[in-house]
């Protein structure tokens, strides 16, 4: 451990000129020596040696700044992702194995289809396990074995083909069964708590000196992992969420007063409602966890309702569900198997809250209706574009892998395949920044009120 805490195994840091760091990601030969390597099958793969520079540069990374300044240091870069001259593991001795943790999120089976495919298709790969049911699978359950016929058409499924869970994750018994399988690539497919989960693995796997190779893919429809440009699966969410404000704002504007509030994913991060606010056009009033809010008073809620419904006879609100948990009454607080914080349900406090307000004051007759689509925007398949990101971000990991990359996780950075090491995108959340011109732009859509000077003696809602 270095003075500030951090486990020095997990930073390997390289400094150059003009202030540029590389945060590189951990290699299989840091811990075993004398590891042989071999040239990449793909030299000879017809559908890849026509590429010109198909390989990928050792001393190419990406930078995480792109809007730099004439004097501004060039500040941190990763390694760009793709597949190396050189292999660490001869193909007929992989023995690879995924695993799916966590929520679902669209893409997860286009991800499992395109390691496996990757390793068969791009290295002459052919053992690859499945872990049923998230990390306790690997102690509790059988493997299934996957092979390209039976992943080649998952992708238009949603879901996960392997089961999921939270909770459950223990390091030692999972790489215990690693080392009794004589697994020696692991593909771990999850959000932040996985990859906290993914690291842990790793670390026990790299005191024991294993030659076992750990990859994480990032998978999260509230987009609340750092670093990367955005996590599979959120587009195919937020289009998803415009059927349930679609639906919202039908109804409400075929009635006097008519109100549609919409509630929608996103626990600590707001992000899939604030795009499918600024999609839709149609919404009035979009609430997220990270912009408090209050009800009553001026520049309240209530009459910001008063006030739209005055103008436009109708309106559209869209909650993120973990927006104005504070507000909500509830005394005792639960976690999930995972240890993550079960929230209230917000959007049925609110709808009850707007009929009790609009009731006692007797000026304004509303019809409200509530929709809540939580779990019809995640549980789809991906559409055609995050298809496509999954499958870079699978390929990515199954390069990195094989070239004895380990400790890392594939992501997108300034549109880039890059490897990141798993405690720069574990250590905080991706949150909305509300100082910064995204939430500015949605303002701006809805003209909703900033709720920033809530009155005395009003409950404002923080998260
Ligand atoms: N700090 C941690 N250390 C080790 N394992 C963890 C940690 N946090 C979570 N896990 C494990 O990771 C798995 C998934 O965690 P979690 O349920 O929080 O979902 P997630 O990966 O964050 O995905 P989602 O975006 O759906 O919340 C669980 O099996 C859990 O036990
Ligand atoms: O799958 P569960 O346990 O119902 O959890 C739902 C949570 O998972 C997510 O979909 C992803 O973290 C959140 O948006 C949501 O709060
Ligand atoms: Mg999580």
């Amino acid at each position: 451990m270095d003075s500030n805490g951090v486990d020095e195994q997990e930073m390997k840091l390289v400094q150059g000129a003009a202030g540029y760091v590389l945060e590189d990601v951990p290699h299989l030969s840091d811990y075993i020596l004398d590891l042989p390597t071999y040239p990449n099958p793909l030299q000879s793969n017809p559908a890849y040696s026509v590429v010109r520079q198909y390989f990928v540069d050792e001393d190419d990374t990406v930078p995480q700044k792109i809007v730099v300044h004439k004097d501004s240091p060039r500040g941190t870069h990763f390694r760009r992702a793709g597949p190396r001259q050189k292999v660490y593991f001869k193909p007929a001795d992989v023995r690879a194995c995924i695993v799916t943790c966590g929520g679902l999120c669209p893409g997860l089976n286009t991800v499992i289809r395109e390691i496996v495919c990757g390793l068969h298709y791009m290295y002459g790969v052919t053992e690859v396990l499945g872990v049923n049911c998230g990390f306790s699978g690997f102690y509790s359950k059988n493997t299934v074995t996957l092979t390209p016929k039976d992943v080649s058409d998952i992708h238009k499924r949603g879901g996960t083909m392997l089961g999921t869970s939270r909770g459950g994750h223990d390091t030692s018994k999972i790489v215990d069964n690693i080392q009794d399988r004589e697994i020696n690539q692991v593909y771990i497919i999850g959000g932040d708590g996985t990859q906290k989960g993914a690291s842990a693995i790793y670390k026990e796997i790299r005191r024991r000196g294993l030659k076992v190779a750990v990859a994480g893919i990032p998978k999260t429809i509230d987009n609340d992992i750092p670093v990367i440009d955005k996590s599979f699966g959120f587009d195919t969410a937020v289009e998803e969420a415009q059927r349930a404000i679609n639906a919202a704002h039908v109804e409400a504007t075929s009635v006097e007063n008519g109100i549609g509030l919409v509630k929608l994913m996103g626990r600590y991060s707001g992000f899939i409602a604030m795009y499918a606010t600024l999609a839709s056009r149609d919404v009035d009033c979009c609430l997220i966890p990270e912009s408090p809010f209050y009800l009553e008073g001026k520049g309240g809620l209530y009459e910001f309702i008063a006030k739209r419904l005055r103008e436009n006879g109708h309106m559209v609100i869209v909650v993120a569900e973990g927006a104005g948990q504070d507000l909500v009454a509830e005394s005792i607080e639960q976690q999930d198997a995972s240890g993550n914080k079960l929230l209230k349900d917000v959007g049925l406090w609110m709808s009850l809250k707007i009929k009790e307000h609009f009731a006692k004051q007797r000026k304004m007759d509303i019809t409200l209706k509530y929709i809540d689509p939580t779990y019809m925007i995640r549980a789809i398949p991906a559409n055609a574009s995050d298809n496509v990101y999954s499958t870079l971000l699978a390929q990515s990991a199954v390069h990195g892998a094989m070239a004895g990359y380990t400790g890392f996780i594939s992501g997108l950075v300034n549109g880039r395949q890059t490897y990141i090491p798993f405690n720069r995108i574990t250590e905080k959340q991706n949150k909305v920044v509300i100082t910064d011109r995204m939430w500015a732009r949605m303002l701006s859509s809805t003209n909703q009120p900033s709720f920033m000077n809530p009155p005395n003696g009003t409950t404002e809602a923080t998260c």
